[in-house]
């Protein structure tokens, strides 16, 4: 049902089922890292939340890969829910800014790799911190310069890893500069226009919300 909606057209799925298919695919993936071939509707339900009921509803489109007994092919799942969700084949450039305790963690990592994300450049305002090398080929670019970067690296998603005195500067010129998605990890809450979506990480909400399942 999903899938006949998402395809051949330019409309969006609602805002609910793209981010439960988001969680599929988080849980998919690591499934399928771990060497998993198939999965059921009953595990993706216990490491997603969602119920088993609306997971087979959602994912009804995808009936071939989903047998009674055995659960969904792990790689068809994957490549059928990137494509709904548009991120198959494609690469989304990322900009990081600060590159401080967190943020030399994030660009020395892979956790963003998964799903075609890349960070392809790093900008500070510490003159200590410029040309420093935070990944093999990756160095620490003046933040003057984000501008002209983000341009020329096709950058769609800017994250903050800046202290939150800063952070709604940052976001102002990261709009300024056409990027429509930020990932905020700093407390600083951000004011963007209509068109520009604000995710901010924060592991102690996460905690809290694991902590509401538990107490229910
Ligand atoms: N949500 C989380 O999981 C989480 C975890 C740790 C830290 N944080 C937050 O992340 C942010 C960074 O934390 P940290 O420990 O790495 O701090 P840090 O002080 O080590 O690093 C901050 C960096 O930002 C740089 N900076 C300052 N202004 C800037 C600007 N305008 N443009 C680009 N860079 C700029 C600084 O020079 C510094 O290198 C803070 O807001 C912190 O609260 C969030």
């Amino acid at each position: 049902m999903i899938e006949r909606a998402a395809q051949g057209s330019r409309e969006r799925l609602p805002l609910g089922v793209a981010a439960r298919l988001s969680r599929y695919l988080q849980v998919l993936t690591q499934a399928k890292k771990m060497g998993r071939s198939t999965i059921s509707s009953q595990e993706l339900a216990e490491y997603t939340h969602v119920n088993p009921t609306q997971i087979r509803r959602d994912l009804s489109g995808f009936g071939k890969f989903g047998k009674r007994g055995v659960g969904y092919n792990v790689d068809a799942l994957v490549s059928q829910i990137r494509k709904i969700l548009r991120t198959a084949g494609r690469r989304h450039n990322i900009a990081l800014f600060g590159a401080g305790r967190l943020g030399q963690a994030i660009a020395g990592s892979e956790i963003f790799a998964d799903h075609g994300f890349r960070v392809v450049a790093v900008f500070d305002v510490d003159p200590d911190k410029i040309g420093m090398e935070v990944r093999p080929g990756l160095r620490v670019q003046p933040y003057a310069e984000m501008r002209r970067v983000i341009e020329e690296e096709g950058v769609v998603v800017g994250v903050l890893a800046v202290p939150s005195s800063v952070a709604q500067q940052v976001a102002d010129d990261l709009v300024a500069a056409g990027v429509r998605i930020i990932f905020n990890y700093s407390e600083a809450l951000l004011q963007v226009p209509p068109e520009v979506t604000v995710h901010t990480s924060s592991p102690a909400v996460d905690l809290l919300y694991a902590l509401y399942f538990y107490l229910t």
